[in-house]
């Protein structure tokens, strides 16, 4: 049954951050409306230039990145790490916290009217601006992603579950939803883009090998596979009916970490994952333990149901010859 408790004052929410999450949900109210919109709102796709990670900048990038910042300098937000900044900006010097920011999530998907995000992590401020985001993943204070889809919602964590609101499209409130947000762990899906199989390192292609192999593999039953190219709806579809997703490191160019980044996309889904009882890794470490070095650093992320997690890390401390082997001599998977 549905609780209906508008965000702002949600139990869930800590006091001290209620302002911040206000800031946020109100921001994200106003991107759903100009998102929903579409051309009527201008060419929200466009290409306006280059951010420092080589991604091309839509309109609505740097749109949502400045709306962002703007709101959150009035919301005890001190240090601003965004995608779309070179570096660590300071919004007001006696704020208490450090955001860090994917203001628009999915960025290929503008134009084709598939679903895109916000991504989102917190931490409590440090006097430096780089070292305030550079730090353990473990030390936020909270994360999650807000989802422009067929409905608007935000997910969220502070470190006691996660809970989901809704935008309720009519009194354009957050409403809470779920309070508890649990991974299933049933699911058969994984999600990866196939198209750079020739690229992967082995113990990803052996992993993505034997769930195509179907029943006549070693896993002995049928996958099936998903790919959206939004970060934030593939966070959403494996937080409500399981699976996994795997960007892994490759042998593309400049590809070596994958293709996300860790500060403002993968620790954050990491902490949602982890607090629904999911799990997250980089093949083979937990990446709530990592610390990103630079604020675009990316690293590999496999993230989903606990146990497809730990499937995936277990192929990386496979012998060699065995992740090599034809999946018929991979006894070791065999299920
Ligand atoms: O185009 P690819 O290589 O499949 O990558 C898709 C991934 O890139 C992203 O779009 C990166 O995020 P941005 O759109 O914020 O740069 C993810 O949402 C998505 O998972
Ligand atoms: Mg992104
Ligand atoms: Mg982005």
């Amino acid at each position: 049954m549905q609780t209906v408790i508008p965000i702002g004052k949600s139990e869930h929410v800590p006091t001290a951050l209620r302002p911040l999450i206000v800031a946020l949900a109100e921001v994200g109210a106003e991107l759903a409306r100009t998102i929903q919109r579409g051309p009527l709102g201008g060419a929200l796709g466009q290409e306006v230039g280059t951010n420092l990670g080589g991604d091309g900048q839509k309109a609505l990038d740097i749109m949502a990145d400045a709306a962002f910042a703007a709101r959150l300098k009035l919301a005890s937000v001190r240090w601003y790490a965004s995608e779309e900044q070179d570096e660590v900006i300071e919004l007001d010097p006696a704020g208490r916290y450090a955001l860090a920011i994917d203001p628009l999530d999915g960025s290929s998907n503008i134009d084709v009217n598939v679903s895109i995000g916000t991504i989102f992590s917190v931490f409590e401020a440090k006097d430096g601006a780089d070292e305030s985001v550079l730090r353990p993943a473990t030390e936020q204070i909270a994360g999650g992603y807000i989802i422009y889809g067929p409905q608007t919602m935000l997910v969220v964590t502070f470190g006691d579950g996660t809970q989901e609101y809704l935008l309720d499209p009519d009194s354009r409130e957050w409403l809470l939803i779920n309070p508890a947000v649990r991974v299933p762990d049933t699911s058969r899906e994984f999600a990866i883009n196939a198209s750079n199989y020739r690229h992967w390192p082995q113990p990803i292609r052996a992993y993505i090998d034997d769930c195509i192999a179907g029943e006549e593999g070693p896993r002995a039953q049928n996958f099936n596979m998903r790919w959206v190219a939004s970060l934030v709806a593939e966070t959403h579809r494996i937080l409500t009916r399981g699976g996994v997703f795997l960007y892994p490191g490759d042998a593309r160019e400049g590809y070596a970490m994958g293709r996300l980044r860790m500060v403002y996309e993968c620790a954050p889904i990491a902490f949602v994952m982890e607090q629904a009882g999911g799990g997250a890794t980089d093949g083979h470490d937990r990446i709530m333990g990592k610390t990103a070095e630079t604020l675009h650093a990316r690293t590999p992320f496999v993230f989903g149901s606990p146990e497809k997690v730990a499937r995936v890390a277990a192929y990386f401390d496979l012998p060699e010859q065995e992740v090599s082997a034809l999946f018929g001599a991979r006894g070791l998977f065999r299920v």
